[in-house]
């Protein structure tokens, strides 16, 4: 298993042989393909993207500067840069929608994806169904790897900078990944992931939808927007033997499953009670859970060594996707006691010597902070304290959701800091209070943990939200060391004199 990140860059080509034609008909030889100017050199293709700060036609100039021998932009570029284009050798290549030809440009480039390629989107569960469905095939004894906001795991392992990476990055890792003799691969589908056009290039069997709630309105302004946005994943899986499988169970999944079903797909349904993988019984322990399951009205019974009601409704849904990218149900079905902890998800961080237990989980929007207390409860026999915080220069209009949904569900809330980037973290804790009056405010996170970790009596649980995986907290535009899980056994340590 590798740890580092690829750094493959295929030999150099003419421009033509990326499917890419010039004005006046350049045909130069190219390098490589950059989206940022700062990293332009000789020979390579500068995409001059429209932002959502400012037109990356800005920055032709350096880039041509640089050495860059082609530009692709689209014609509000073209006009940015008309001047420097036409003092200029480089190929100017003007089209409407950039970042699309970009990313089919990126797969050409690189060239290799894994054979059996799936997508997941929907506003929470991403991270968790691309992960069961990687142990899945793995447990099935296939070469694989899910993509997403962990980073690249599995047979081949490192950290990534996005949740779904911009195509450059996408297709270099998929190429390393194929050559590496992966030929299996889950990747998560992010709102900007797909507004952004990043997974085009990417040939998917099949997509899957969790859910859709309140986040990211930063971005989309509006629930349509960031719906439409998750809606197009399904007009990126293959066109005739594409499969999508949706949740039936969310509010959206009926529109869901017309709109991929509109585009000829064949649809798995998955639901508590209802669809093709129906979720019939869950019984809750210390450790996980056991469920009891149909396909197409057959039952089955299964062992989830995972805590959390709604982990079952994402292993479903993993099933689903298996099964969509050609396993045998049953086959499938049998590996299900072999998946573990995803991680920074419903994880145990920590046991008290009391008996009392601590997880750390993702949770950072409003559905979230409720599903996660909610399905934290039948697995504990006390109390629940939660520790809960937002993120800044994140959707405002979260916070006090998020707090509200602490305060209705958990016995004690604790509201710390989460992020604060550029923001003042007093503002965002005050902000999330907003929905939880009676919380205790803690601002450093490390003091917060451990003060939730010391109300715990026998039988008790704390559960810490928002940063899961995550190993640093950023400050300013500074990232400082920090990781929930580390805290909470140091926590455990000091307060019960063990070490760690
Ligand atoms: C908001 C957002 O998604 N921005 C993405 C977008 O950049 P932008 O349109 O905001 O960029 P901009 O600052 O306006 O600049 C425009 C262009 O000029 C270029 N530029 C800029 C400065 C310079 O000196 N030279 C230069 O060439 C930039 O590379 C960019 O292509 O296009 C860039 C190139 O593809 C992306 O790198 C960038 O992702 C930024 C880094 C980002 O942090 N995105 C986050 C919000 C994100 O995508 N998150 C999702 C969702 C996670 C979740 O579900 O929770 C994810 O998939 O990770
Ligand atoms: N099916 C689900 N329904 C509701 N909440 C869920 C579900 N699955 C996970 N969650 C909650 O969302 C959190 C994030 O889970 P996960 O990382 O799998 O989602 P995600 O969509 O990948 O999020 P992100 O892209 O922001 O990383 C979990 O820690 C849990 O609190
Ligand atoms: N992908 C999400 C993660 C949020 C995690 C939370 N810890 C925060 O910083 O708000 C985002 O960037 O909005």
């Amino acid at each position: 298993m590798s740890r580092n990140t690829p750094q493959d860059r295929p030999d150099p080509r003419p421009l033509s042989q990326l499917g890419l034609t010039a004005r006046g008909g350049a045909d130069p030889m190219i390098s490589d393909l950059v989206v940022d100017s700062r990293r332009v050199g000789d020979g390579a293709l500068f995409a001059a993207l429209p932002g959502s700060q400012v037109h990356g036609a800005n920055f032709i100039p350096a880039a041509l500067q640089q050495g860059a021998a082609a530009i692709l932009t689209d014609a509000a570029g073209a006009e940015i840069a008309a001047r420097p284009l036409s003092e200029s050798h480089a190929a100017l290549i003007v089209v409407e929608d950039p970042r699309q030809v970009l990313a089919y440009t990126a797969a050409l480039w690189f060239g290799a994806q894994p054979q059996t390629m799936v997508a997941v989107t929907g506003t929470n569960g991403k991270t968790s169904v691309a992960t069961f469905v990687r142990q899945i095939w793995m447990a099935l004894g296939h070469e694989a790897v899910n993509l997403g906001t962990t980073g690249v795991e599995g047979a081949w392992s490192y950290p990534l900078a996005h949740t779904t990476p911009e195509p450059i990055t996408l297709h270099r890792a998929l190429a390393a990944a194929a050559k590496a003799g992966v030929t299996h691969a889950a990747m998560e589908a992010s709102s900007h992931g797909l507004d952004q056009r990043r997974l085009d290039g990417v040939q998917l069997a099949a997509a899957g939808f969790t859910n859709f709630t309140q986040d990211h309105l930063d971005y989309h302004h509006t629930f349509e927007e960031y719906f439409a946005a998750k809606a197009g994943l399904f007009r990126r899986v293959l066109p005739d033997e594409g499969v999508a499988v949706i949740n039936m169970d969310d509010a959206r999944g009926a529109e869901m499953r017309a709109i991929a079903a509109g585009r000829g797909q064949e649809v798995i349904t998955v639901g508590r009670g209802l669809g093709d993988l129906s979720l019939v019984g869950q019984r809750y322990d210390g450790t996980g859970q056991d469920i009891r399951f149909s396909w197409h009205d057959r039952p089955f019974m299964a062992r989830l060594n995972l805590i959390g009601g709604f982990q079952a409704e994402n292993v479903l849904m993993a099933c689903g996707l298996v099964i969509a990218s050609g396993e045998e149900p049953e086959r499938v079905f049998e590996t299900l006691h072999e998946l573990t902890t995803v991680r920074g998800r419903m994880q145990l961080a920590a046991t008290r010597e009391n008996g009392a237990s601590v997880f750390v989980d993702y949770a950072h929007t409003p559905d979230a902070v409720a599903t996660a207390i909610k399905a934290l409860r039948p697995h504990v026999l006390g109390r629940l304290v939660a520790i809960v915080g937002a993120g800044g220069d994140r959707d405002a209009g979260k916070r006090p959701l998020m707090g509200q949904a602490a305060h209705d569900n958990a016995d004690v809330v604790i509201v710390t800091d989460d992020n604060p980037r550029s923001e003042d973290p007093a503002a965002i804790r005050a902000a999330v209070k907003g929905g939880a009056p009676e919380a205790i405010e803690v601002g450093d996170r490390a003091e917060a943990i451990l003060r939730g970790v010391a109300m715990l009596e026998p039988g008790d649980a704390l559960l810490i939200c928002g940063k899961g995986h995550e190993t640093g907290q950023v400050v300013g535009s500074d990232v400082l060391p920090f990781d929930d899980v580390e805290q909470a056994s140091m926590a455990v340590a000091v307060l019960d004199g063990k070490t760690v």
